[in-house]
């Protein structure tokens, strides 16, 4: 935890070392604020009490004493005034900084640490702010107990009254922290271990969005209600409030009656005095023991109460600095592709060597992929076919090195695809799934991210739209290639009340309205396919997937999409994955067939078609049936 908070501490202080020094500097004011104004009290409270008992007071004493305590309150009130109008400063810098060290890691963690850190990787960074701010606060309130027992103990001194009366002041908060502690530690245990409590939340979650199709469409609604009934009362009045307060309804009476009685060892120890040595006591010193014993309590309180949420604060500062420092598990390489010996025309080569592959998180024995063998030549069309789950997408993910192999050998160009440096690799393929999302961006930045350096080149942005057939719906919107995809028509996370007449929150809702395209697929997929040509043009491309890319195009799109691919490659190596058949596979080089992980067949579509019981033949015919039966054609 030490390390933790230092290097909280010292973050913050890089962010702003003059606002840090400065809150810091306020805060340590107001440590030691109590303690003036006390004494201040105090002295005002002697004079009138000496006044009282002579008959005649000193008034310029008590105006001096007077200025003072309004010159203190108008420091404090000056001191609390600035810290509210600067804090807010070093606040966002501070939640800025931690956002972009997340968004950052976010950005570059691959795929499969992703999945081993998914839940670290959603942190928000909206409480470190709050985390820091505690860990100031518990250096400010310790400060304050020091200052505050040492304050009481000048006084009891100089009342006369020694240690044994700060011991009395302090039994209280010490033996109230005693049992809380205790009881903190089960009450977290109950949260954790109950097993209603654990159902009960686990089917809360049942209500959120993401669940709300599949419990319609499932007809599950009535079954999840009724399981929540039986958690609830399962739980039934099981006290989940926060530990302090399951500590004040489960305090038993005994130790309510002690704890308030050992409250009272001062009174008790005032009242003594009263009969015993009734000159000890001034009203004065009575009253400002009483005043600073109940503060020194609270503060003592609040401390314990800062302490324990410090320990959480700084759990999840682990886990934020964590993210940081979270190592890829996908190694890069040090081999530049292409290399410069090949030729500017050739294609990637692709060899699959007895390759297996289970996904992270899956059991070691379910493999998506088993001992898969084939190779694809420079410049060879290959298409990848196979009923669903059969792994298709899987090999594209190997190839683009989403993930890594887990047995068997990966070769591009004759050399190990992990030995060659991942953003060469990346940079020489161009990629088409359906699995591609549109940027809340504008339209020509969505099409020209398919290669980031030509971003700004509206004439290859312009051309590649209209090889990936977005070109016609472009030009009939508005502001054409500046149209904003999705815009973010929102602040601090809440929507533009629709109801809202303003002209501003008018103007973005016909914004949002015109640009919406998120729900027709066609042309969704038909910007993700400019962007593909966008790449594929380049002639650093040297390998061009499309997994499913057309699925969402009608059959006049697909064929345009493909015929443009098909004549523009340039040598490139095509690998494209399909369950349509149709025109495709007659260009096909090769047709790898899979199923259930395993390549079945490999060959021509040609050679393929002849085996009677193949898995080729078979989805071809289911499919030349459908066709059949849809067009009323009969064999
Ligand atoms: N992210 C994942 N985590 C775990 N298992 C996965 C993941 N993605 C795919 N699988 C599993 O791997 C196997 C191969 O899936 P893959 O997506 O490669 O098949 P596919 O042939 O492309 O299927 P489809 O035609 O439906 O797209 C399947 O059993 C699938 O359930």
């Amino acid at each position: 935890m030490v390390p933790t908070m230092q290097r909280l501490a010292f973050d913050v202080y890089s962010i702003g070392p003059g606002l840090l020094s400065l809150l810091f500097l306020s805060k340590v004011w107001s440590s030691f604020e109590d303690v003036f104004l006390l004494h201040l009290s105090s002295k005002i409270l002697s004079i009138i009490e000496v006044g009282l008992k002579k008959g005649e007071t000193d008034t310029a004493a008590i105006v001096n004493a007077v200025i003072a305590r309004i010159l203190v309150v108008a420091i404090c009130a000056t001191v609390a005034w600035w810290r509210t109008h600067t804090t807010p400063i070093l606040q966002n810098r501070v939640t800025h900084y931690f956002e972009d060290l997340i968004f950052s890691s976010n950005l570059e963690t691959d795929l499969p640490t992703t999945h081993d850190n998914n839940a670290d990787i959603s942190l928000s960074a909206e409480p470190v702010w709050e985390n820091f701010m505690n860990l100031v606060n518990v250096a400010a309130t310790g400060i304050q107990v020091v200052t505050l027992l040492a304050y009481i103990f000048q006084l009891a001194v100089s009342s006369r009254h020694g240690p044994v009366f700060v011991l009395l002041c302090l039994a209280k908060p010490f033996i109230r922290f005693f049992f809380r502690q205790s009881l903190w530690e089960r009450a977290h245990v109950v949260e954790a271990m109950d097993p209603n409590y654990l159902r009960l939340r686990a089917l809360k979650e049942l209500g959120d969005n993401e669940y709300r199709q599949d419990i319609i469409a499932g007809n599950i609604g009535d079954y999840i209600l009724q399981e929540y009934n039986i958690a609830r009362e399962g739980l039934g009045d099981t006290d989940m409030g926060y530990p302090s307060q399951q500590y004040e309804n489960r305090q038993s009476v005994k130790s309510a009656v002690v704890i308030q009685l050992v409250g009272d060892l001062t009174m008790l120890y005032y009242a003594a005095n009263a009969v015993f040595n009734p000159s000890k006591f001034t009203l004065t010193s009575i009253a400002m023991l009483q005043h600073s014993e109940s503060l020194l309590q609270r503060t003592f309180y609040s401390g314990v109460y800062e302490l324990a949420e410090l320990r959480r604060g700084m759990n999840f500062m682990k886990r934020i600095y964590a993210i940081g420092n979270i190592q890829n598990v996908i190694k890069d390489g040090g081999l530049r592709y292409p290399s410069t010996e090949q030729s500017e025309r050739a294609g990637m080569s692709i060899d699959l060597r007895n390759i297996s592959f289970s996904y992270p998180g899956s059991k070691a024995n379910v493999k998506a992929l088993d001992d898969v063998t084939f190779s694809i030549k420079s410049g060879q069309l290959a298409v990848l076919v196979g009923a669903n789950g059969s792994g298709k997408s899987t090999i594209v993910k190997l190839l683009t090195r989403l993930y890594d192999i887990t047995s068997g050998s990966l070769l591009v160009n004759g050399q190990d695809i992990q030995s060659y440096k991942i953003a060469d690799l990346r940079g020489a393929t161009a990629s088409l799934t359906q699995d591609h999302h549109l940027y809340p961006l504008s339209l020509a930045e969505n099409i020209g991210l398919g290669n980031p350096e030509k971003v700004s080149d509206m004439s290859m942005i312009i051309n590649a739209a209209k090889r990936g057939g977005a070109d016609s719906f472009v030009s009939k919107l508005k502001q054409g290639f500046s149209t904003i995809l999705d815009p973010k028509i929102e602040q601090y996370g809440v929507n533009i009340d629709p109801s809202d007449k303003t002209p501003l929150a008018k103007e973005l809702e016909k914004l949002k309205k015109t640009t919406d395209i998120s729900g027709k697929s066609g042309e969704r997929q038909r910007v993700v396919a400019s962007r593909t040509f966008m790449r594929f043009t380049s002639n650093a491309v040297k390998l061009v997937i499309a997994d499913e890319g057309s699925s969402a195009l009608d059959p006049e799109g697909e064929w345009e999409l493909f015929k443009n691919l098909r004549e523009e490659r340039q040598g490139k190596t095509l690998v494209f994955v399909t369950h349509r058949f149709g025109h495709l596979v007659k260009y096909a080089d090769l047709i790898l067939c899979m199923k259930d992980g395993h390549l079945v067949e490999s060959g021509t579509h040609e050679e393929l078609i002849k085996i009677p019981d193949g898995e080729y033949f078979k989805l071809h015919d289911i499919q030349a049936k459908a066709f059949e039966s849809d067009t009323g054609v009969s064999s």
